[in-house]
Formats: C-alpha cells, sequence, structure tokens
C-alpha cells in the first residue's frame, strides 16, 4: 500500500496531483483569506476552510458570542472583517452606516445574500426574503397592503379565538394543585402553527390535540435552523453558486408538494363557493386580481411606485411561496420570541404583576377577554415595552445580511477607505448591537421602562433597536408578530401566573447549534390558574 503510494507520489501524475493540490489550495484557501489584508481591513485571521465561524460550525460557541467578540475587539472601527467559510463579509458595527446602509444608500445594498434556483427550491426561491431587484421591489409593493394595520384588524378575530382554545388546553394539563410545567418552545410553536394555518392557509388545525399533523411536522422541517438544516441554509447564503451546480435543495420536494396542493385546493373551493375569508389567502387573491390597495393615511414603505396598477402575472408556485413566507419568517422567529418573553416574565414577576395590572385594567373597561380588539390591543404600552425588550435581550434573527449591488464606499473613522463591488457581502450584528452597553445602558438587564420617555436606560438611538431589520428591507410580518405575541400574552396572563418551576433553567443557557436564540434544556415554565 505505502509502496503503490509513494510509487505514485514520485510519477509524473503524482508530481502533477500534488502541484494541482497545491494550486488550487492556494488560490481557494489562502489567497480568499488575504481579502480584508489587501484592503487593509481589520481582520482575525480564519481558520482554513472553516473561515472566522469554526467554533460555531464545530459547535463550540454561539455564533452571536463569536460575533459579539469580534464587535467588542474592533470597537475603534466602523466595521470589520469575517469569513463565513471562505466567503469574505464585511460586517459593520458602527450605528450610523449601518442607517447609511440600510436606509439612505439602500439602493447600492437591495438584496440579502442567499441566491436560490427559483425552479429548484420553488418555496424559498419565490418567497420575497429571497427575492432581488425589481422583483423583490414589484413583489414587496403588492404584499405590504396585505400588512397594514387594517389588514391585521381584520385577522385579529382569527388570533383571538386561537388565544382562548390555547388557554382551554393549557387549563387541561393543570394537575390537582392548579399547576403545570410545560415547554414553551413546543407549546408556542404549535400555537405559531395554528395561527399561521389559519391566518395564512385558510386551514384549521388544532396541533395541541392533533399532534402529528402534516402543517406542523413539516412546518418544523421547514424553519429548522438548528443543526444540518442550519449548517445548509448558511452553506446556500456562503456559496449560492455551488449549491446551485450541485443542484442542492433547502426545502424537500415532498414538504413544496404539500404546501402547493394546500394553497391551491383553498383557493380553488373558494373560487368555486364564492367564499371570502379575512386571511393571507384572500388578499393574495385580491392581489392577484389587482384588487388590493394601501388604506388611506397607510404609508407605502418601499421604494418602488405604490398605488398605481401593476400586472401581476403570478404563477401558483409564486402564491404558496408567499403563504409560506408565513411559516418561515414568523414561525420561528415569533415562537421564540413568546418562549423568552415567559421566561422573562416568571423570572422578573415585578414586570409580570405591572403587566398583569396593564391587563386587568384593559379587561375591567372591555368587559371580558374575548371582546379584545387590535385597536385596544395597540394601545397597550407596558405590553409594547416587554415584547420590545424581549426582543432586544433575545432577538431570534442574531445578524442581517445585504449584498452590494452597486459600488460603494466604506469609510472608517479614521478615514481609510474601502471599494466595495457588487457581490460583496455584509452583516450587521443585529444582537450585539443590541447587547451593546454604550446603546443600552445595563444591557444584560430585562427592563422594560428603558422604553418609557425619559428613562435611564433608554437606547441612545430608536435605530438601534434592529430586531425586525431597518429600512425598506425591514420584515414585513413586524405588525403580524407582535399582534400574535401580545395577543396570547393577554390571554395567558389573564387566567394564570407564570413561574419558574423545578425545570427553570436561570440563567439560560443556549444551544451552540441552533443559528437564533434557543434553550439548551428547553424553556420549562409554571403555569399556575390564577384565583
Ligand atoms: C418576532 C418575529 C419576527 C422577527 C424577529 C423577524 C425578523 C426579521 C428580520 C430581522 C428580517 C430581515 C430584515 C432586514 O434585513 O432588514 C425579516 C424579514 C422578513 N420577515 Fe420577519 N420577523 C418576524 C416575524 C415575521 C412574520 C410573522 C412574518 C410573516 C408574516 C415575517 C416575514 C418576513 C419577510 C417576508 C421578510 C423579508 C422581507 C423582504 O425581504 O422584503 N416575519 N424578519
Amino acid at each position: 500500500m505505502l509502496g503503490t503510494l509513494a510509487s505514485l507520489l514520485f510519477s509524473l501524475e503524482g508530481v502533477l496531483l500534488v502541484a494541482l493540490l497545491a494550486l488550487l489550495y492556494y488560490y481557494v484557501v489562502v489567497r480568499s483569506t488575504r481579502f480584508f489584508a489587501d484592503r487593509g481591513v481589520p481582520y482575525l485571521p480564519p481558520v482554513p476552510l472553516l473561515g472566522n465561524g469554526a467554533d460555531f460550525i464545530t459547535r463550540k460557541r454561539l455564533l452571536t458570542d463569536v460575533l459579539s467578540d469580534m464587535y467588542h475587539r474592533f470597537a475603534s472601527h466602523r466595521f470589520f472583517g469575517y469569513f463565513d467559510f471562505l466567503s469574505p463579509i464585511y460586517v459593520v458595527r458602527d450605528l450610523e452606516l449601518v442607517k447609511q446602509i440600510c436606509i439612505k444608500d439602500f439602493d447600492h445594498f437591495v438584496n440579502h445574500r442567499i441566491q436560490l434556483d427559483e425552479n429548484h427550491d420553488p418555496l424559498f426561491g419565490r418567497a420575497l426574503f429571497a427575492m432581488r431587484d425589481t422583483r423583490w421591489r414589484n413583489m414587496r409593493t403588492i404584499l405590504s397592503p396585505a400588512f397594514t394595520g387594517s389588514k391585521m384588524r381584520l385577522m385579529f378575530g382569527l388570533i383571538t379565538s386561537y388565544c382562548d382554545g390555547a388557554v382551554r388546553t393549557i387549563r387541561s394539563e393543570l394537575g390537582a394543585d392548579g399547576t403545570a410545567e410545560l415547554e414553551m418552545k413546543e407549546l408556542f410553536r404549535r400555537f405559531g402553527n395554528d395561527i399561521v394555518a389559519t391566518c395564512a392557509f385558510g386551514i384549521e388545525i388544532n396541533s395541541f390535540r392533533d399532534r402529528a399533523n402534516a402543517f406542523f411536522t413539516l412546518g418544523k422541517e421547514l424553519t429548522n435552523l438548528d443543526g444540518v438544516q442550519g449548517l445548509k441554509f448558511l452553506a446556500f447564503s456562503s456559496f449560492p453558486r455551488v449549491m446551485r451546480a450541485l443542484r442542492l435543495r433547502l426545502f424537500s420536494a415532498k414538504m413544496t408538494s404539500f404546501f402547493r396542493h394546500v394553497v391551491m385546493d383553498t383557493i380553488t373551493q373558494r373560487e368555486q363557493r364564492g367564499i371570502v375569508r379575512h386571511d393571507m389567502i384572500n388578499l393574495l387573491m385580491q392581489a392577484r386580481k389587482q384588487e388590493l390597495r394601501f388604506d388611506e393615511n397607510e404609508n407605502i414603505e418601499t421604494n418602488g411606485g405604490g398605488s398605481q396598477k401593476r400586472s401581476v402575472d403570478w404563477t401558483d408556485d409564486d402564491l404558496t411561496a408567499q403563504c409560506t413566507v408565513f411559516f418561515f419568517g414568523g414561525y420561528d422567529t415569533v415562537s421564540t420570541l413568546s418562549a423568552f418573553m415567559a421566561h422573562e416574565l416568571a423570572v422578573n414577576p415585578d414586570v409580570q404583576e405591572r403587566l398583569r395590572d396593564e391587563i386587568d385594567r384593559v379587561r375591567s373597561t372591555i368587559g371580558s377577554a374575548d371582546k379584545l380588539n387590535y385597536e385596544t390591543l395597540q394601545s397597550m404600552r407596558y405590553l409594547d415595552m416587554v415584547a420590545n425588550e424581549t426582543l432586544r435581550k433575545w432577538t431570534p434573527a442574531p445578524f442581517l445580511d445585504r449584498t452590494c449591488t452597486k459600488p460603494y464606499i466604506l469609510e472608517d473613522y479614521d478615514g481609510r477607505r474601502v471599494q466595495l463591488q457588487p457581490g460583496d457581502g455584509l452583516w450587521i450584528p443585529a444582537a450585539a448591537i443590541m447587547r451593546d452597553p454604550q446603546l443600552f445602558p445595563e444591557p444584560d438587564r430585562f427592563w422594560p421602562e428603558r422604553f418609557e420617555p425619559e428613562s435611564a436606560g433608554a437606547p441612545v438611538d430608536s435605530s438601534a433597536m434592529l430586531a425586525f431589520g431597518l429600512g425598506p428591507r425591514n420584515c414585513i410580518g413586524s405588525r403580524f408578530a407582535l399582534m400574535e405575541t401580545k395577543a396570547v400574552f393577554f390571554f395567558l396572563l389573564t387566567h394564570f401566573l407564570l413561574e419558574a418551576g423545578p425545570r427553570t433553567q436561570h440563567p439560560i443557557r443556549l444551544k451552540k447549534s441552533s443559528l437564533g436564540p434557543c434553550a439548551e434544556k428547553g424553556s420549562w415554565i409554571r403555569f399556575r390558574l390564577r384565583k
């Protein structure tokens, strides 16, 4: 064996092979790691092939910790270099520069980094998040009216009826002492699944009773950014061309076909029977017929020309993709927000007490929880502060990403300039920014009152709240996410006290394999029926 290897190495082919591998290593690995050195951008030497995220990939550290350390280490710079595997990324840490990129100079940074083949990965490739340039502008303009306050108001009834159901489910779990310790992520996943099914797909499901329903199992698969699926998602952002050339799919054909059938069957039934239901499918059906408009006083959020008629030539996959966006965009993010909010309320009884007082006050004016409407929920200041503080401390999306679409110059504090070229990638370390003590005093404290006017803990700049992103490419579903989360907590705190129980891990330790925050041992909270 050794003899064969030695004779191969010393043959002409062997020498050529070694030279080729050495060249390949030099061009692919060594040369790429010179990227920032050649441009005078501060960076840390990456681990060959794995880049600066090696500790995350090998499950040693959280990605947010890796980014946060670099964020603080390069505090004297507006931006620094990061290798995402072999791809160089400019990480923008200065808030003024973040605003410039996301808002003022948005035209240079219209797209996210991910690139999917629309035909090969129709669910996510055609969804708003992955769309690029003009196609994105047109789709965002068409979809934005579906996410305004007035449309949320129409969907609100669908949500509250599910909140009622969730309360009944928790009640049924209570033991003789009137308590039950439940895992929050699982609870809010099931609840979120049913809300998405009803609001986006027009389907009534009870995932607490029918625990293995296809919506729940496939939805979980679709949004799972843990383990292999999380790495696959990163790989689609980092090596889009390689993934396309290998014809790899982000989501399975089975999943695509399931969601496509659900949407198409619902549309056919509604058209045949003239059914109108205030949900996303209805809004998309209106959008396809160009009947969807912004209401008076509701401003358009994109750079596109909003109110004029556009020709909407949607395929079945375009429609399905926009519905699945609820799953992809909203399902894991909302359940993460809710799970961490429940935890913070359980371990901060004073905050819970103040929030319950607000809820009880509102309830006594409206009569009972089921009379709650969207306007009343919107008027609840403390509920809003608690949700915001949870988003700040435990942001479900730890960084934002952009691709440079037109040449652009980044300038550091010392006047040093770097020329960005189309295709260059950028990250905005949202989690690190929202825990920066210079921007948020006492960042590790859960302190909803910081959002009160004149508070000592007030954010130095309101645009540092990056949980829903910034600028025209921000989260289109933020109103929906907040409405859903606030409504469910209104109902939960009406009926239960949230307490730390024997299985509650505090302080929370996070799972190192997850891209977003996820409690290592689950988020266990004890529910106690209120007297
Ligand atoms: C707590 C819940 C949520 C959080 C924290 C969240 C966060 C985000 C963030 C950070 C972005 C990227 C923004 C940027 O790059 O500037 C985003 C984009 C997006 N989100 Fe959300 N999201 C949430 C809920 C939802 C929901 C419920 C939906 C669907 C109804 C949704 C749909 C989307 C879509 C479609 C985009 C892409 C927008 C575009 O590219 O134009 N999200 N979200």
